[in-house]
């Protein structure tokens, strides 16, 4: 569950890029974030994954108060939100299966139970036998599906993806949406920031748009 109420945020003294958003997603949903470029968007998602705090207002995570979540309980919400970013943030240092256990490793996992999980999340977003290529030698569509492993490799209740499809072919961007259906059919709350209206169509079950930090359609009400 995430829900959100009379939520603002505005960046140091700047404007408000979130003004009064309330919503909430009940567990399981499948929903699309829409909207034109500098609506808010990504930073709807970064409040839902803790990665920035809201300014004004509650915000509920899988049944936690987070908007004043002490900084010893975030490790709580990173394994309750698995997060992909625009940035995939992938290390360029090591290589893929090692990007995949570095969550694992920070929650303190055995090494050989890692190992395995870390293997079947590559498996699950189609990267099988790609475990030991560096991330730059895979394609745009493999890093992004590689960001995907990372987020669901400490089995997250809920998945926040933003413009994972962004600069992707057709068939890259079906693939993508393809692993995030799978996660939502097994129970993964998932909820993707996009402004393609034909992946939206394809796809969605529920939209929230926003424009200029403000929803658009009526608060709660399914479209
Ligand atoms: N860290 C930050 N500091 C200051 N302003 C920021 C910061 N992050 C975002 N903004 C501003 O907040 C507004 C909304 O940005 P946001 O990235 O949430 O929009 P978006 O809808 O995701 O856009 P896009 O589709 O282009 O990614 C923009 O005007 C942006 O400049």
């Amino acid at each position: 569950m995430i829900e959100f109420q009379h939520v603002f945020k505005s960046y140091g003294r700047g404007r408000n890029i979130l003004a009064d958003i309330n919503f909430r997603i009940e567990p399981g949903e499948f929903v699309f974030v829409s909207g034109p470029s500098g609506a808010g968007k990504s930073t709807l998602l970064k409040l839902i994954g803790g990665l920035e705090p809201p300014s004004r207002g509650t915000v509920h995570v899988n049944g936690h108060r987070i908007d004043k979540m002490p900084a010893r309980a975030r490790p709580y919400l990173r394994r309750a939100v698995g997060v992909i970013l625009q940035d995939t943030h992938l290390l360029y240092d090591r290589n893929a299966i090692n990007n995949v256990l570095l969550p694992l490793a920070v929650a303190g996992l055995e090494t050989r139970l890692a190992g395995t999980r870390a293997r079947a999340a590559m498996e699950k977003v189609g990267l099988s036998g790609k475990e030991d290529l560096n991330p730059v030698e895979m394609s745009g569509g493999e890093q992004q599906r590689l960001a995907i492993a990372r987020a669901i490799v400490n089995r997250p209740a809920i998945l926040i993806a933003d413009e994972p499809t962004a600069n992707l072919d057709q068939e890259s961007a079906r693939r993508i949406m393809e692993v995030f259906r799978d996660f939502n059919r097994v129970g993964v709350t998932t909820l993707i920031a996009s402004h393609d209206g034909a992946l939206m169509a394809a796809y969605a079950s529920r939209t929230l748009r926003i424009d200029a930090g403000r929803f658009t359609d009526i608060p709660g009400v399914k479209s």
